[in-house]
């Protein structure tokens, strides 16, 4: 265990060593340019830490012990490093340049990427130019993307910040939950003549996108459509060829990828037919681009400059170091409004792990609770906690220097905000700076409430302006962050069995359900069975 090496033994002395980042700035003017870096079109600060020289040198040293270098060429030279299903992690070959070889089990991957790259090239320049038609000759104007997790969140969070980019006279809509309104409500805003139907799922049996993507089929059936017709209405999204031509779709209509790409890392293959869709297979090659520098950046750059790198170092210095449960993502961007939603499940169903790559319980802490929301929505909301509640919660603030609408002051505004949130965090206010701002008749009562106590870290991640390249470049950032604190940590970051017991009890309650008798649960499971069977309706 990571927890018994002498790096991790010296980082328990030294917190606390660490004075208050108040006092370290004021000593240091040299701060910002020694705890910044930058690279594939992102700039980091991450001065705003309780971290000294040494803190970083300890936290390398962790890094060495826990052989972050070779995991990382692991990797990206397809070892099975998902031990427990057996399966690379290449993720980075869905980016990768067109011209590299990466074999898995004697095939080279990234031929196999490039040719359904093609093909999504060739099948989305046909929808978006009109010539893809509907059964009844009119053209596509709905793409109604039905999957869920990673077959959901990475390209509904990437079409919602790429929007900008968008093809105006198609319109998207995503389906992920189980729930009936979800569905009822996009088929109520669709017609079956100008919809395509993308069913997005990595093994093509996860229940809720099977049965809406049953639901959307009888729907479409009952507009009068024949069977035939299905074809131009739905295609999959799947590694399951079989499940696929089970369903009634025909594998001509079916882009394939690998078991080498987690759900949760594949919005880079064809998942991200829908993100095509929206923004044009050049807009989509631009993420791959951005990505694959972040790759190399992440690949090729000494830890002391490499963002991921920091990034996660950082994360594993407050989360084993300093206890804090969670970290909050705060991108003052509207266009990046997902992005929390969607590193939920990157990092939580990645990390959020209990036992090591070897089975046994890990005697330190692992994930991190990851939340936010943007920026300056979430100063109205929940900031008040941030500033001056009795938790602490590194963040991540994520902007862009230049706006893609550039309306008015509105964006040196947004600029000034993030900037006074990340210095209000770090310096505080002390009691003695809240008195003198206030009146003598008030002064004693009013002081401890305008009091802040400061010593809150963050890092602020600027880039020009939000662009394929520039998303690309920043999920696969937070991809590799995520992946060396699992190293770190010692977890296998890439299955996630713990959604698994639920799904099973949902399989066993289901009968249940349907024929109207409880089996043998618990009392509280069992009377809740029950109520849920004498009051429904039908
Ligand atoms: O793409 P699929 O196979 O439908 O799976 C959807 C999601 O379900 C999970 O397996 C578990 O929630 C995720 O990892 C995955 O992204």
């Amino acid at each position: 265990m990571i927890d018994q090496s002498p790096p991790w033994k010296a980082l328990v002395e030294h917190v606390a060593e660490v004075r208050p980042m108040r006092e370290l700035f004021d000593r240091d003017p040299g701060r910002f340019d020694r705890f910044s870096a930058e690279g594939a079109g992102l700039f980091l600060d991450y001065s705003k830490n309780r971290i000294t020289d040494k803190t970083m040198n300890l936290l390398f040293d962790l890094a060495g012990e826990a052989d972050v270098a070779g995991r990382i060429e692991a990797m990206f030279s397809g070892v099975r490093i998902n031990t427990t299903e057996n399966r690379a992690v290449l993720h980075v070959a869905l980016r990768a340049d067109a011209d590299q070889l990466i074999l898995v089990d004697g095939i080279n991957v990234v031929e196999q990427v490039q040719g359904v790259l093609d093909q999504m090239d060739v099948f989305t320049g046909k929808v978006r130019s009109g010539e893809w038609k509907g059964y009844t000759g009119a053209r596509i104007t709905d793409v109604v993307n039905i999957g869920i997790g990673g077959s959901d969140l990475g390209p509904r969070m990437v079409a919602a910040a790429l929007d900008h980019y968008r093809q105006e006279d198609l319109a998207f809509h995503f389906v992920s939950n189980i729930d009936g309104t979800h569905i009822a409500q996009v088929l109520g805003k669709v017609r079956p003549e100008s919809t395509l139907f993308i069913i997005a799922s990595k093994t093509f049996t996860t229940q809720e996108t099977l049965t809406n993507a049953h639901t959307a089929r009888d729907w479409f059936l009952r507009s009068g459509a024949a069977q035939s017709d299905v074809a131009r209405h739905f295609v999959a999204l799947s590694t399951n060829e079989p499940a696929v031509r089970d369903f009634g779709i025909d594998p001509a209509n079916m882009f394939a990828f690998w078991d080498w790409v987690g759900g949760r890392y594949s919005l880079w293959s064809c998942i991200g037919l829908s993100i095509a869709l929206a923004v044009g297979m050049e807009n989509f090659r631009e993420l791959l681009a951005g990505a694959r520098e972040m790759d190399k950046h992440f690949r090729a750059t000494p830890f002391e400059r490499n963002i991921p790198v920091l990034l996660a170092l950082l994360g594993v210095w407050y989360r084993n170091f300093h206890g804090f449960e969670s970290h909050a993502v705060l991108p003052y961007d509207q266009y990046l409004a997902l992005l929390p939603a969607y590193l939920q499940q990157a990092d939580m169903e990645s990390n959020g792990k209990g036992v090591n790559r070897d089975g046994i319980p890990v005697t330190h802490a692992t994930g991190p609770i990851l939340w936010g929301e943007p920026g300056t929505n979430g100063q109205h909301a929940f900031y008040q906690l941030l500033h001056q509640g009795t938790t602490v919660v590194p963040c991540d603030f994520l902007v862009a220097v230049n706006p893609l609408h550039e309306i008015g002051e509105h964006h040196t505004i947004l600029l000034a905000n993030f900037l006074a949130q990340t210095e209000a965090l770090m310096r505080g206010r002390t009691l003695a700076e809240a008195e003198a701002e206030l009146e003598p008749q008030v002064r004693a009562a009013l002081a401890p409430h305008k009091s802040f106590p400061g010593n809150r870290p963050s890092n602020s991640l600027l880039y020009d302006r939000l662009t394929p390249r520039t998303l690309g470049s920043l999920i696969a950032m937070y991809e590799h962050k995520i992946f060396v604190q699992g190293v770190i940590w010692g977890v296998n970051s890439f299955d996630q069995m713990g959604v698994e017991l639920g799904k099973q009890l949902a399989g066993v309650i289901l009968p249940e359900l349907r024929g109207g008798t409880a089996g043998v649960h618990d009392a509280s499971t069992l009377g809740l069975i029950r109520l849920c069977i004498d009051r429904r309706k039908s």
